[in-house]
């Protein structure tokens, strides 16, 4: 290596570098403070109030999901703010009672957040994925049949062995007197329910009573990495959601992928005769009448993020349901009578799960479970639509073509101004009052409008079945009932940390003179 003196010549070229990055980094600057200036003064939102470090990025958005609080984040801006609040530079989250059917209710586009839901990569455009309204519908009616309540009925024997493995694990904790953490008990059983619903084939989880591949636990950082790089797609598109990182099959839901994609392929080739008739057949008959419309890829899509939607939602609505009705006084108790008065009338008591057609009936249990989704939304996240060429208007404020408006489920259900004084409280009684028609116009744990979710039925069918034998049949209670459950919103808010203790209330007497449960 040679040290020789620096002659003029490479003096000057040094001088010329430094010169060079010195410009390179005042343009720089220059151009960040453009974008912050014309972002926070000149921006057509910039008159919408909120954090102002929300108004010049999107980073204070991101922030908030990755700590896993945006949903109570966004609900106090919205108490201190009012109807309206720049949640991104580019988007104002709406909480005016007109917000839910003029925006989520309207045909806009959906923001292009939803991109992010092309599961495994982006070749996989399922209808949740399209944000073209047309298209998005187009798509959805060509699968609406396998969600339909009266063909998913014909599983109703298959779901039922489903919450019998589920009962089988909580008989085994009421006879042992340990704690139960309901939350992994009720996430394997929505699992393995999607995929007897969808595809007749479980994921294993009640099975064997472990997270089979660490697949649900993945699921967690997947979920936090989904909503926040659903924002920045194209950079998602390039580290992970892409054919060839599909190909080398590292993606860490790969059981559940897999084992889906497996099920499905297995249909396809030779043993689609001994299936039943469950969601995915229906999509087969579909794609056979329609090869134009409905690809293989296609149904592969509807699958694949169908079992993303059907899972951890049904599992934090059930918790949801456990932890506020355990936590009020005398609900618990009211909802047994319910089941009970309804079987001494019409039998069933007997059925180790209480069947769909006297679970839908009873009132009180389905305001509670309403009020459950109301409490807790399972979907965290604000909802985008992008204002069309005509512009919008709502609560006397004009939107332009391509604002983001945004509608979010925990600020909608928490409004003091549609719900009353008590929106924050756990209070059943509000669907049974004659207004309760009324309140449906602002109750979106679904979303609402033509994106609205296709397994809503299918959700009420397990929640309403589950629910039901659960009160029928069990006692349970918080092993600190002072303690509050932990959770993180992300994608998908999913609630932990609150175990419980469990009794069958149904008990036998064992061989061994000692009271067992019934089943
Ligand atoms: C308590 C349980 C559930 C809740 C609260 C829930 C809620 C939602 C919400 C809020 C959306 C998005 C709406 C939007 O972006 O505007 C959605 C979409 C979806 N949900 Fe559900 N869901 C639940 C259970 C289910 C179940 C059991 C299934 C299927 C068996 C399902 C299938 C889907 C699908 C496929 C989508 C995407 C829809 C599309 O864009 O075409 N969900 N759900």
């Amino acid at each position: 290596m040679s040290f020789a003196p620096k002659t003029k010549m490479d003096l000057l070229l040094d001088k010329r570098l430094t010169l060079s990055w010195t410009l390179a980094i005042q343009i720089l600057l220059a151009t960040i403070t453009s974008i912050i200036i014309y972002r926070r003064h000149l921006h057509p939102l910039s008159s919408i109030p909120g954090p102002p470090f929300a108004s010049i990025s999107r980073l204070w958005h991101i922030y908030h999901i990755l700590k896993g609080d945006q949903n109570l984040q966004l609900v106090s801006l919205h108490n201190k703010y009012g109807h309206f609040v720049r949640l991104a530079h580019n988007e104002v989250s709406v909480s005016h009672p007109d917000a839910v059917k003029k925006i989520l209710g309207s045909q806009l586009k959906k923001g292009p957040w939803y991109r992010m839901t092309a599961i495994p990569d982006y070749r996989f455009q399922s209808p949740m994925a399209t944000t073209d309204p047309k298209k998005k519908m187009e798509k959805s009616k060509a699968f609406a049949s396998g969600y339909a309540l009266t063909n998913v009925l014909r599983s109703e024997p298959q779901l039922d062995n489903v919450i019998s493995l589920l009962l089988g694990h909580l008989d085994g904790f009421a006879r042992t007197g340990k704690e139960v953490g309901l939350d992994k008990y009720f996430t394997f059983t929505s699992f393995d329910v999607a995929g007897e619903i969808l595809f007749s084939s479980q994921f294993g989880f009640l099975e064997t009573g472990t997270d089979v591949g660490n697949a649900i636990a993945n699921g967690y950082w997947l979920s936090m990495y989904a909503s926040a790089m659903a924002f920045f797609y194209h950079i998602h598109v390039a580290l992970l959601g892409n054919p060839f990182i599909t190909w080398l099959n590292i993606l860490p839901y790969g059981h559940l992928f897999d084992t889906t994609i497996k099920a499905m392929k297995a249909r396809l080739q030779d043993k689609r005769d001994e299936s039943r008739f469950d969601s995915v057949e229906y999509w087969f008959r579909a794609m056979e009448k329609h090869p134009e419309k409905i690809k293989w890829r296609d149904v592969q899509a509807v699958t694949v993020s169908t079992v993303g939607a059907a899972s951890e939602t049904v599992s934090c609505a059930l918790q949801s349901f456990v932890y506020y009705m355990i936590r009020t006084a005398g609900a618990w108790e009211r909802a047994r009578k319910e089941v009970i008065e309804l079987q001494e009338k019409e039998g069933g008591r007997e059925e180790r799960v209480v069947s769909w057609g006297q679970a839908k009936r009873l009132v009180y249990l389905q305001a509670c479970l309403k009020e459950g989704l109301r409490m807790f939304a399972p979907v965290p996240m604000n909802l985008p639509r992008v204002v069309g060429p005509e512009g919008l208007e709502i609560g006397g404020r004009r939107f332009e073509k391509g604002s983001i408006l945004s509608v979010n489920s925990w600020v909608m259900h928490f409004s003091d101004e549609i719900w009353g004084e008590d929106a924050g409280e756990f209070k059943p009684e509000r669907w049974l009052r004659e207004d309760a028609g009324e309140l449906d116009r602002w109750f979106m744990p679904w979303g609402y409008g033509y994106n609205s979710c296709p397994g809503q039925n299918i959700a009420r069918l397990e929640l309403s079945k589950i629910a039901a034998t659960l009160v029928r049949d069990y006692d349970i209670s918080q092993v600190n009932p002072e303690q509050e459950w932990k959770w993180q919103a992300f994608f998908t808010v999913v609630q932990h940390s609150w175990p419980c203790y469990i009794k069958a209330r149904k008990t036998t007497t064992n061989e061994s003179g000692c009271k067992v449960p019934l089943h």
